[in-house]
C-alpha cells in the first residue's frame, strides 16, 4: 500500500517523507513545485510534478498506485498574501482540496490527514487553546483551511473514508539528521529570520510591535519542531488503520515563547549580537496562541521529542549553514 503525500518537496511535506520511508513506508509525492524543490524528494520517491486539483492526473495517479491513503500538505501558505489575493488561496487551498476528495472518494480511498492551521482560531479567547474554542479565522488563509475541515466532516459522514485533521501551531527547526529543512527564499517565519540575521544572511530583523497584552509586550507562538509534527502524522496514520474515528487536533508543546525570548535564544546559540530594531504591529497578528495538547497525546498517543527551542535553534542554524553553503556552489 502507497501513501500519497501531496506538497511533498516543500518544508513540511519533505519531513514527513523521511518520517514515513524511515518507518518502512511506501511513498509517492505530488508536488507542482511552485515553493517546493525537486532535491527535497529522496531520489527511492517517485515524485509527480503536477496539480492536486487535476483530476486526470490524479485518476492516473490511483489507478496506476494502490493509494489507500492521502496526506495533504500542498497549499498556498502566506498569510497577508492571502488577503491581497483571496480568490487564489480559495482556489488552491480549497476547491482544489475538494477535487482532490472527490478523486479520493471516486478511488476508494480509506484515509486522509489533513494539514490544518491554529489560523482557524484567529485570536483566541483562552490560552492554551483547545479544539471546542471557537473558529474564527481572520484571513483568506485560515478560512481556506478551515473550510477544507469542513469538507472533511461532511465527506466521512457520508462516505468510507475516515480523516485526521491535525492543526499545527507554529512549525520550527530542521531534519536533526540534516536532510532537509525551511528552504524557501522569502520566508517570514520568525526562527528563519532570526537565523539568517546571525549568519549574516540578512542585515539584521525587525519585532513587529511591542505593545502587546503580554509579559514582555511581544506576541506569544507554540513553535513546534518539523519532526515532531511528522510523527503526529505517523501516530495518526496508525489510528485510521486502526480503525479510529475522525478526528480534529492541535499540534503544539502548550507552552509558548514570545518574539523577544526567541531573539535571545537565536543569539545565545548563533553567539552573534544581530541588530534587531522595534517596529509597529504586524497586521493580523494574535497577541498569543498556543496549543491546548491533551486531545493529540490522549488519542493518538502523540509523545513530543524535540521540545526545546535551543535544540530547534540549533538545527535550523545547522540546515540554514548547510542550503547558503548550496545555494552558493548553485546546487
Ligand atoms: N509552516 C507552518 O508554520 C505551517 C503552520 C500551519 C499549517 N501549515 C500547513 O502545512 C502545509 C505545508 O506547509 P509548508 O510550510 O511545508 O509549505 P511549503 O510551501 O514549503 O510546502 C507546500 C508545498 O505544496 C506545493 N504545492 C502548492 N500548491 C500546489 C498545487 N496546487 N499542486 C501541487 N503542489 C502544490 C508546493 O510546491 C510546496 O512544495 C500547508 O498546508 C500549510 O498550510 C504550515
Ligand atoms: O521578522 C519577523 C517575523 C515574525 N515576527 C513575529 O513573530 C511571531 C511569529 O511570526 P511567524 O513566524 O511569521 O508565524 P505566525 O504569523 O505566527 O504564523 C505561523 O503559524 C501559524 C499557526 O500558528 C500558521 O498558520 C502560519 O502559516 C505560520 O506562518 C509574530 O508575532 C510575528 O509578528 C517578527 O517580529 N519579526
Amino acid at each position: 500500500m502507497t501513501i500519497l503525500v501531496t506538497g511533498g518537496a516543500g518544508y513540511i511535506g519533505s519531513h514527513m517523507t523521511l518520517e514515513l520511508l524511515d518507518a518502512g513506508e511506501k511513498v509517492v509525492v505530488l508536488d507542482d513545485l511552485s515553493t517546493g524543490f525537486r532535491w527535497a524528494v529522496p531520489q527511492e520517491v517517485p515524485l509527480i510534478v503536477g496539480d492536486f486539483g487535476d483530476a486526470a492526473l490524479l485518476r492516473d495517479i490511483f489507478a496506476r498506485h494502490d493509494i489507500q491513503s492521502i496526506i495533504h500538505f500542498a497549499a498556498k501558505i502566506v498569510v497577508p498574501e492571502s488577503v491581497a489575493d483571496p480568490l487564489g488561496y480559495y482556489l488552491n487551498n480549497t476547491a482544489k482540496a475538494r477535487a482532490l476528495l472527490a478523486a479520493a472518494v471516486e478511488a476508494g480511498v480509506k484515509r486522509f490527514i489533513f494539514s490544518s492551521t491554529a489560523a482557524v482560531y484567529g485570536d483566541p479567547e483562552h490560552n492554551p487553546v483547545t479544539e471546542d474554542e471557537s473558529l474564527k479565522p481572520v484571513s483568506p488563509y485560515g478560512r481556506s483551511k478551515l473550510m477544507v475541515e469542513w469538507m472533511l466532516e461532511d465527506v466521512s459522514r457520508a462516505h468510507d473514508l475516515s480523516y485526521v485533521a491535525l492543526r499545527y501551531f507554529n512549525v520550527a527547526g530542521a531534519d536533526p539528521l540534516g536532510r532537509s529543512g525551511q528552504s524557501t527564499p522569502k520566508a517570514t517565519h520568525l526562527i528563519k529570520v532570526a537565523v539568517q540575521a546571525a549568519l549574516g544572511l540578512r542585515p539584521g530583523m525587525q519585532v513587529f510591535g511591542t505593545d502587546y497584552p503580554t509579559p514582555d509586550g511581544t506576541c506569544l507562538r507554540d513553535y513546534i519542531h518539523v519532526t515532531d509534527l511528522a510523527r503526529a502524522h505517523l501516530d495518526a496514520l496508525r489510528h485510521l488503520r486502526g480503525g479510529g474515528e475522525s478526528l480534529v487536533c492541535n499540534c503544539g508543546y502548550a507552552h509558548g515563547f514570545s518574539v523577544l525570548e526567541v531573539i535571545e535564544t537565536v543569539k545565545r546559540v548563533s553567539g552573534v549580537d544581530f541588530k534587531v530594531d522595534f517596529a509597529a504591529r504586524r497586521p493580523g497578528d494574535p497577541a498569543a496562541i498556543v496549543a491546548a495538547n491533551d486531545r493529540i497525546r490522549s488519542r493518538l498517543g502523540w509523545t513530543p521529542r524535540h521540545d526545546d527551542l535551543e535544540t530547534i535553534v540549533r538545527q535550523a542554524l545547522d540546515w540554514e549553514r548547510k542550503l547558503a553553503a548550496r545555494n552558493e556552489s548553485g546546487a
